[in-house]
């Protein structure tokens, strides 16, 4: 699904006002309609319950005032706790207000403490506060208001976004309600997937208010990556398919104390479909990969006693990924001056796709300007926020606080596709597409799950995905793997190895999802 800034949403609704002349009025009703709907579908009608509406100056209120009219139509007793004077409300809103019941409206006045026992009686908390116009911290009745409504106890129903919640980045401006549900309008926006935005949110409820589907199909926005998204990048296997047919990559890994790292890269790259997995490893550590590996070739490349990659392999490593699909590097290979140097030298000469993750990319954060050589051959990252940071120069906290525009910007500058890992994955091409990955939970924050991405996504690329979709179906797998993980390890008992063995389920999970019958 689609999902945008708050700033794009007001520029879909200036066009869809302006034009294709539908009024703002409507799409407010519209909006107000959607919510009071998905109200009644869960409280069900309101019998004489009460539901407060804690509602803002702005548009987001102007929502609030048309639920507390559909509520009080199907039978709730509405009160609409006003945190500004009505005088101050223009527009819309204030066509809403006038339509409102005198009788529902509580106007706390200036400075005097808020009339607590409304949240205390009612049954529902509705929050139209603030939407996709917050601009600055919430501080003073605002804030009140806020802690007021999480103390409440109460359900608690969003209108568009939690108040406080910055739509463009998903951040907390100073406090934010927590909600049980969201209901937003025709798009998500990014802080409604984006933590800790998606978390406040609860259930999000995408509602269509009545844009014009061209306005929808012409918003700049990013993808967001759910199951039915994974389902269409999914292609369904040849029934001629052999061996040849389905992808051989080559993983280069492995040093002593890290060969768990290049055995789960090169077996995760079998269980998500590849043909044919070559490891190379230093020759000192074949004996031990090959226990650790049944159906991976082992290639132990430098000289019988090597236990690092050394700049010496790298003919035998040209040969050998010369009849390769996809070169993944880096998992567990280590930082040696001797490593560092052969990766630089891989990076400069291999032809073909080449994922690189981990040490790999320790060893490029000392001249990221060597991807500029690549420009015509596909390269691929997956770094996490640190290894982000130290590619892109900067701190692990600046990554964080913009993790889309910090892929987005390294994929631009560098020519490459991008998966920054973390909680909501955020996938870039070159060219600027981003995807938020939506699978995955807290039990992944475990050594090695890194590795098993690698696998992942060198398979899917080996198999021909194009990158951006290989890359977008790589994150989903991995993190769903982990998802159907939860219900037998929780988040404290998952390891690598265990995603990396459930990776064949997912993938099922993905290519069966709304039954398909594509797949076999
Ligand atoms: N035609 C439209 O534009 C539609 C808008 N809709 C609703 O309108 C919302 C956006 O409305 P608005 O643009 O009026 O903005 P909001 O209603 O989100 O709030 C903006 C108001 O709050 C004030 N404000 C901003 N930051 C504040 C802070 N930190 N503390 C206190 N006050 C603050 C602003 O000065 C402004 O008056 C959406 O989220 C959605 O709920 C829907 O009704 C659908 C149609
Ligand atoms: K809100």
């Amino acid at each position: 699904m689609k999902v945008v800034t708050g700033q794009v949403m007001q520029q879909m609704d200036q066009r869809t006002i302006g034009e294709f002349g539908i009024p703002g009025l409507t799409l407010m009703e519209n909006a107000g309609r959607a919510c009071a709907d998905a109200i009644t579908e869960s409280f069900g009608p309101g019998e004489g319950r009460k539901v407060l509406i804690v509602a803002g100056k702005g548009n987001n209120g102007g929502d609030g005032y048309v639920i507390a009219r559909l509520l009080a139509e199907r039978g709730w007793q509405a009160a609409v706790l006003l945190l500004a004077p009505p005088s101050a409300i223009a527009g819309d809103a204030a066509a809403n207000l006038a339509l409102l019941d005198k009788g529902t409206l509580v106007l706390p006045p200036v400075g005097a403490p808020l009339p607590l026992e409304l949240f205390r009686e009612a049954t529902l908390v509705v929050d139209a506060l603030l939407g996709t116009g917050v601009k600055s911290e919430v501080t003073g009745a605002f804030r009140d208001a806020i802690e007021a409504i999480n103390a409440s106890g109460r359900p608690v129903v969003a209108v568009d976004i939690p108040s406080g919640v910055d739509a463009a980045t998903g951040r907390v401006l100073g406090v934010a309600v927590r909600a049980e549900f969201t209901v937003t309008f025709a798009l998500a926006k990014l802080g409604n997937v984006l933590h800790p935005g998606c978390d406040l949110c609860g259930r999000l409820v995408v509602a269509d208010i009545g844009m014009p589907q061209t306005v929808l199909d012409g918003a700049p926005g990013v993808e967001y990556l759910d199951l039915a998204r994974a389902h269409s990048l999914m292609r369904p296997r040849s029934p001629l398919a052999h061996k040849g047919s389905a992808g051989h990559s080559l993983v280069i890994a492995g040093s002593p104390g890290k060969t768990g790292a290049a055995a789960m890269a090169a077996n995760s790259a079998l269980r998500t479909g590849g043909g044919l997995v070559t490891l190379a490893i230093p020759a000192a550590l074949n004996p031990i990969l090959e226990a650790k590996t049944t159906e991976v070739m082992t290639l132990p490349v430098g000289t019988s006693g090597a236990t690092h990659l050394q700049a010496g392999a790298l003919p035998e490593l040209l040969r050998e990924a010369s009849t390769r699909d996809v070169v993944a590097l880096g998992p567990g290979i280590g930082t040696a001056p001797s490593t560092v140097f052969l990766v630089h030298s891989l990076l400069a000469e291999l032809a073909q796709p080449l994922v690189i993750d981990a040490d790999g990319l320790n060893a490029l954060a000392q001249a990221p300007e060597r991807l500029l050589t690549r420009r015509d051959r596909i390269t691929l990252l997956t770094p996490h926020p640190g290894e982000m940071a130290r590619l892109a120069g900067c701190s692990i906290p600046e990554i964080e606080a913009e993790r889309s525009a910090a892929a987005a910007d390294f994929a631009r500058r560098y020519q490459v596709y991008l998966i920054l890992k973390g909680a909501r994955s955020v996938i870039a091409a070159p060219d600027g597409r981003i995807a938020i990955n939506g699978s995955g939970n807290p039990g992944m924050a475990s050594g090695g799950m890194g590795d098993v991405l690698t696998g992942v996504l060198a398979s899917l690329v080996g198999q021909g995905y194009q990158p951006f979709e290989a890359c977008c179906l790589a994150a989903y797998l991995h993190g769903l793997a982990a998802d159907l993980l939860l219900p037998l390890k929780g988040t404290q008992g998952m390891s690598a190895t265990d995603v990396q063995e459930k990776l064949p389920e997912a993938l099922k999970a993905v290519a069966f999802a709304t039954g398909s019958t594509r797949f076999h």
